[in-house]
């Protein structure tokens, strides 16, 4: 179910995917259907509590560093903003946590088996004592997302707020695992770059799509192909997305 490579990336023994290839969609170099392990998640090397089991020092204990630093800037619509920075970093919280905050993202057609896959890796995870969220498409739409439909705009603006999102938990020193169907290489590829090097982590759910269809309990694909949700055209190019994107 997960990607090849994954495994060792989270230094789990889980089963090997059955639906999964490596010649999917997602792929270009830095993409991890296989996920190439690059990232360790246990951090055990570089991250560790003190001897006695107290948190390390910090390297300097003034708290908040830049509030007189740095000019003012314009970011979108956002004017005269400045970037705050603290004396507890990222690397102090992974310490802290002992692990290494990233992002998994699962990507995958509508019943293709992610918010599964995103729940058993937190399950896992969770009993070898990592801290770990789950962004779920749907559960994002029930708040956060609420104000977006599947338009292909909406898809993109729902995406790119889960990406910061994520990016935050990253930050935070968790393991986010993101699950959405992001048919749009583009748009992961921002959430991707939104990240350092190979602290994102890509995988596809290569599940046919008749597959899919008999799963999803929801019957979205059959009211789709009825023609009975408004959006049917969009979910059929979701679906002619996904699979022409595999190269
Ligand atoms: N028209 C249409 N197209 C696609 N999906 C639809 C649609 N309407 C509702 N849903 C349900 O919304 C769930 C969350 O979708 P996502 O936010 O992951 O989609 S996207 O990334 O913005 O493309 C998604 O959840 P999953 O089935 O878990 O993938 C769908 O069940
Ligand atoms: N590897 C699998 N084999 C068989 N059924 C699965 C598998 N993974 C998920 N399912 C089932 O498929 C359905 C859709 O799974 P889900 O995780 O909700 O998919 P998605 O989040 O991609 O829409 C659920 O009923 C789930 O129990």
């Amino acid at each position: 179910m997960i990607a090849a490579g994954a495994k060792s990336l989270l230094g789990l023994s889980i089963a090997s995917p059955k639906g999964l290839s490596d010649s999917n969609s997602m792929s270009n170099s830095r993409s991890v259907v296989g996920a190439r392990a690059c990232v360790s998640m246990d951090g055990s090397q570089t991250l560790s509590h003190n001897k006695n089991g107290s948190i390390p020092e910090l390297k300097s204990i003034n708290g908040h560093k830049g509030q007189k630093q740095g000019p003012l800037s314009t970011v979108g619509n956002s004017t005269n903003i400045k970037w705050h920075e603290c004396s507890v970093e990222k690397v102090d919280r992974q310490r802290l946590l002992d692990q290494k905050g990233c992002v998994i993202w699962v990507t995958g057609l509508s019943g293709s088996g992610k918010s599964t896959l995103a729940c058993a890796l937190n399950q896992m995870l969770y009993q070898k004592g990592k801290l770990c969220y789950i962004l779920d498409g749907d559960n994002v739409r029930h708040g956060l997302n609420r104000d977006l439909s599947f338009k292909a705009e909406d898809r993109a603006e729902n995406i790119r707020r889960v990406g910061e999102v994520a990016k935050l938990f990253a930050d935070a020193g968790i393991i986010c695992i993101a699950s959405l169907i992001s048919p749009y290489r583009t748009d992961r590829d921002a959430c991707r770059n939104l990240l350092p090097e190979g602290d994102f982590v890509e995988v596809f759910m290569d599940v046919p799509l008749e597959v899919c269809e008999a799963r999803v309990p929801k019957g979205l694909y059959k009211l789709a192909r009825a023609g009975k949700i408004k959006v049917s055209l969009e979910m059929l190019l979701v679906i002619v997305s996904i699979n022409e994107n595999p190269k």
